[in-house]
């Protein structure tokens, strides 16, 4: 089958940047993102390329070149629907906060109102392809929701998890390690997945598509973000060892990081790991372990989690015992909020349980992040439920000048490793703050003997002092 229109559900940091490179790669495929969040979809059609809901480097230009050609942005999800080949759902999958699971278990709600909207409006055969990260066996219950319509309707279900990350969304869609697709081990679900696979292969070379049956591919994407949360929780248990007994992070980091069976990425030690689906991920695997009763296993994959959060309140424990054990009153400035640099993003970042922790002390917060506007922190401070709003917005400000965030501050802490917060003039910086200056750098960026050399007083993660 030759795939001549694409509908993708769901327009969010997933669905937008991953659709707009499949329009891009494929001039002659129609490719249709609908949502039903209309002023994200209309942000997506906002002719100033700055005001597109998903900030990623190199987003604009791709968007720029496909929109209105091949690429289109759109609440009419019926008729997307109706006109589509093939169709991706790339809506969110939270963690369920209600009901059995809650707290662990994936809430598939969107996904099962995507697969009944598919039902209901299609009237042709059908590929659907799982985007969104799903517990393994997912797709047996859309098949189930898409077989039972009665109208005769036959769907094809194909798993191609998306292994982006933030940040680098649109270098990791050009220049994929490797691109997942699982299919039905049927001639029917072997010819669908030649299907997707002759899609990727406009740009993707054929030896890094790599095909398996559907719960491998389900299950690999839980894994893999498992597996990667796992360096970070082990690297920051060691940024402990490092604090305690002189040892400096870094260093380890880089004399394992050459021993080729570890290789040397993703062993920075940081404040904690965020971003919507590490924890949700690990969550999910958790859940998923003890329903099979793997009550090991579950225990195994929840510890990364607990020393995540352990690494985030340890470091704001440490700001309060390094500021003689009071910071009510005092003003903290942050460098950061979004949950890692070149993104807008704030889901699960450290920033948020920082600043949690730092406000029940009384700290007055201020903020600066390139990226991330003030009304995101100020929701996700309010989502917290702790406080009342106005409250919040007394406690925590933001401003667009980091100078004017750090003046008065009787601490920095660098809770975002951006680029830019290396070249500010740090000796302004010093003396507009209250002394002795503080800086608590959780993200390890600074060049802490020069900030020494001008007075700070600084605590790196993973390196004792
Ligand atoms: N963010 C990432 O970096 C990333 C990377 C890989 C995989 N994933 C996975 O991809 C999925 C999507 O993640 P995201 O970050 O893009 O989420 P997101 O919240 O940014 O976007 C999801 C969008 O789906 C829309 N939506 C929900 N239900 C809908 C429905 N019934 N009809 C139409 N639109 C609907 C929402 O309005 C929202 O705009 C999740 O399962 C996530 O785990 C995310
Ligand atoms: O050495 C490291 C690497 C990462 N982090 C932190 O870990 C979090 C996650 O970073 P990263 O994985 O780069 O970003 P995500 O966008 O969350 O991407 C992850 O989650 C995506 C969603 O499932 C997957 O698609 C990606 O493959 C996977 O890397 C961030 O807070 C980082 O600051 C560290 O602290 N140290």
């Amino acid at each position: 089958m030759k795939i001549k229109t694409i509908c993708c559900i769901g327009a969010g940091y997933v669905g937008g940047p991953t659709m707009a490179v499949i329009a891009q790669k494929c001039p002659h495929i129609k490719v249709t993102v609908v949502d039903v969040n209309a002023s994200r979809i209309a942000a997506w059609n906002d002719n100033d390329l700055n005001n597109l809901p998903v900030f990623e480097p190199g987003l604009d230009s791709i968007v720029k070149e496909a929109r209105g050609r091949n690429l289109f942005f759109s609440t009419n999800i019926d008729q997307a629907i109706e006109e589509a080949d093939m169709i991706f759902i790339s809506v969110n999958t939270p963690t369920k906060t209600y009901g059995k699971g809650k707290g662990m278990a994936a809430d598939l709600k969107y996904i099962e109102l995507c697969a009944r909207q598919i039902a209901k409006v299609a009237k042709q055969d059908k590929i659907v392809v799982e985007k969104s990260t799903l517990p393994v066996r997912t797709a047996s219950a859309i098949k189930n929701i898409l077989d039972n319509t009665g109208n005769g309707v036959q769907f094809q279900i194909l798993s191609n998890p998306e292994f982006l990350a933030e940040g680098t969304a649109v270098q990791d869609l050009l220049n994929p390690d490797r691109v997942l697709i699982g299919g039905d081990t049927t001639k029917e679900g072997q010819a669908a997945i030649q299907t997707l696979v002759d899609i990727y292969a406009n740009w993707v070379p054929k030896e890094r598509i790599l095909t398996t049956n559907v719960w491998s591919s389900e299950l690999s994407k839980l894994t893999a973000n498992a597996f990667l949360a796992q360096r970070v929780s082990s690297i920051n248990a060691m940024s402990e060892i490092c604090e305690k007994s002189g040892a400096d992070i870094d260093e380890v980091a880089r004399a394992i990081g050459m021993d080729s069976r570890i290789g040397p990425k993703f062993l920075k030690a940081s404040v904690g790991f965020g971003g919507s689906c590490f924890q949700k991920d690990i969550l999910n695997l958790v859940y998923i372990a003890k329903t099979y009763g793997l009550n090991e296993v579950a225990d195994y994959w929840e510890q990364v989690i607990l020393m995540n959060d352990h690494q985030k309140n340890r470091f704001s424990d440490n700001i309060v015992s390094t500021l003689y054990n009071t910071v009510s009153g005092k003003k903290i400035a942050f460098l950061g909020w979004a949950f890692k640099k070149d993104t807008n993003d704030t889901r699960e970042s450290p920033a948020i349980k920082v600043a949690y922790n730092l406000l029940n002390e009384q700290a007055n917060i201020a903020v600066y992040d390139p990226k991330v506007v003030a009304e995101r922190m100020y929701a996700d401070l309010d989502y917290l439920n702790t406080r009342t709003e106005a409250v919040n917005r007394s406690l925590l400000t933001v401003d667009t000048d980091p100078y004017l965030v750090t003046k008065d501050a009787h601490a920095i802490a660098v809770l975002t490793e951006w680029d830019e917060f290396k070249y500010y003039d740090w000796q302004r910086i010093y003396d507009s703050m209250h002394k002795p200056a503080f800086i608590f750098d959780g993200r390890g960026i600074l060049d802490k003997k020069a900030l020494e050399k001008i007075g700070f007083v600084c605590y790196t993660i993973g390196k004792g002092s």
